[in-house]
């Protein structure tokens, strides 16, 4: 796909307290673009939480919340903070200009506009805001196996951790390491070496499917499952699943000791509520124990503790 491409089709909220200049950009945009629209600042904020649209047209001058407090609401939130804001506005003194941007705004344009300069200004702040999208992503993304880096793992954990901490959740943690994967290099080479992480962290993916659970590559031959809400006896369940996984992947691995498939050892460990007393380097420091209880005793398999109140 070309960059060029990337600004089609972005979703594009349009605020304005005058339905007649909705209309007319809403004319303007429609054929290569969503247009959704908001006649005040609320509205505005309430629409872009729900629908995540790629560019805001923000009118300046409205009853109620203006379009400057608008835009200092949308850089205030972590969920909206990233969505380039356009003023289009009838004010178009230099000052006014000037505060938009110091504001968050990424452009200005004054009414009456000229159509085609507007569809220009909406493609090219498309076109940025998808570049930006995308190294993001691939920032946030392990490179060999797709699923998320541990950077991004340790960002989820911190804002699960307070969301857990708040609700009074338990939330725990998979530390994963495939068994003898020195061996299996060595005796199938590198290259299927990379291949056997690929497939087995796809079928881990598959373990744990709620929005919030969260599989990164936490090093080599080693992965970590986050999985917020979720008490000792759904860890359990999850960790039985990925070991039934990976066995059903029936990768040989004829040098290794522990079985004659490639095969994974778990420490699983859940922080109970709650979880004030408690820090989270503590809840993956006793997972990677657990890991190594599970492979002294004999690979393949999983160990289990709890950190909290009653914890065994
Ligand atoms: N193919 C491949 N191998 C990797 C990658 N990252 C790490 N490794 C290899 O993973 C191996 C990890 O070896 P060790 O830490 O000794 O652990 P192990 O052989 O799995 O033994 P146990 O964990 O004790 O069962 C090393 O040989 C690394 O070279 C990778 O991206 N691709």
């Amino acid at each position: 796909m070309s960059w060029t491409n990337l600004a089609r089709n972005g979703r594009i909220l349009v605020v304005d307290d005058a339905m007649e200049n909705i209309q007319i950009l809403h004319h303007a945009l429609r054929d290569e673009h969503d247009v959704l629209f908001a006649l005040d600042g609320e509205k505005a904020l309430e629409v872009a939480l729900a629908q995540q649209p790629d560019l805001i047209l923000l009118d300046a001058v409205m009853p109620g919340m203006d379009g400057y407090a608008v835009c200092a609401a949308l850089r205030g939130s972590p969920r909206l903070q990233d969505i380039p804001v356009i003023f289009v506005t009838a004010l178009s003194q230099p000052e006014d200009e000037t505060r938009a941007l110091e504001a968050g705004a990424v452009d200005f344009i004054s009414k009456p506009f000229n159509v085609a300069v507007v569809r220009a200004r909406v493609r090219s702040q498309l076109t940025i805001k998808r570049q930006a999208d995308a190294m993001r992503e691939l920032s946030m993304t392990d490179g060999l196996t797709g699923v998320a880096n541990r950077r991004s793992f340790n960002d989820a954990l911190e804002a699960e951790w307070r969301r857990c901490a708040r609700a009074g959740l338990p939330l725990s943690v998979i530390m994963i390491d495939i068994d003898h994967f020195k061996l299996y290099n060595d005796h199938y080479g590198h290259q299927a070496g990379d291949l056997c992480l690929q497939q087995v962290s796809a079928a881990m993916a598959g373990c744990a499917a709620r929005p919030q659970d969260l599989l990164a590559r936490y090093g080599g031959e080693e992965f970590i499952l986050l999985l917020p809400q979720e008490g000792p006896e759904g860890a359990e369940v999850v960790a039985r699943r990925i070991l039934d996984e990976v066995r059903r992947l029936q990768l040989p691995h004829a040098a290794s000791p522990s079985a004659p498939h490639v095969s994974a050892s778990l420490g699983v460990c859940t922080a109970l509520p709650p979880l004030d007393n408690l820090d989270s380097s503590t809840l993956i420091r006793e997972a990677d124990s657990q890991l190594y209880l599970a492979k002294q005793g004999g690979r393949n398999r999983h160990c289990t503790s709890t950190l909290g109140p009653g914890a065994a």
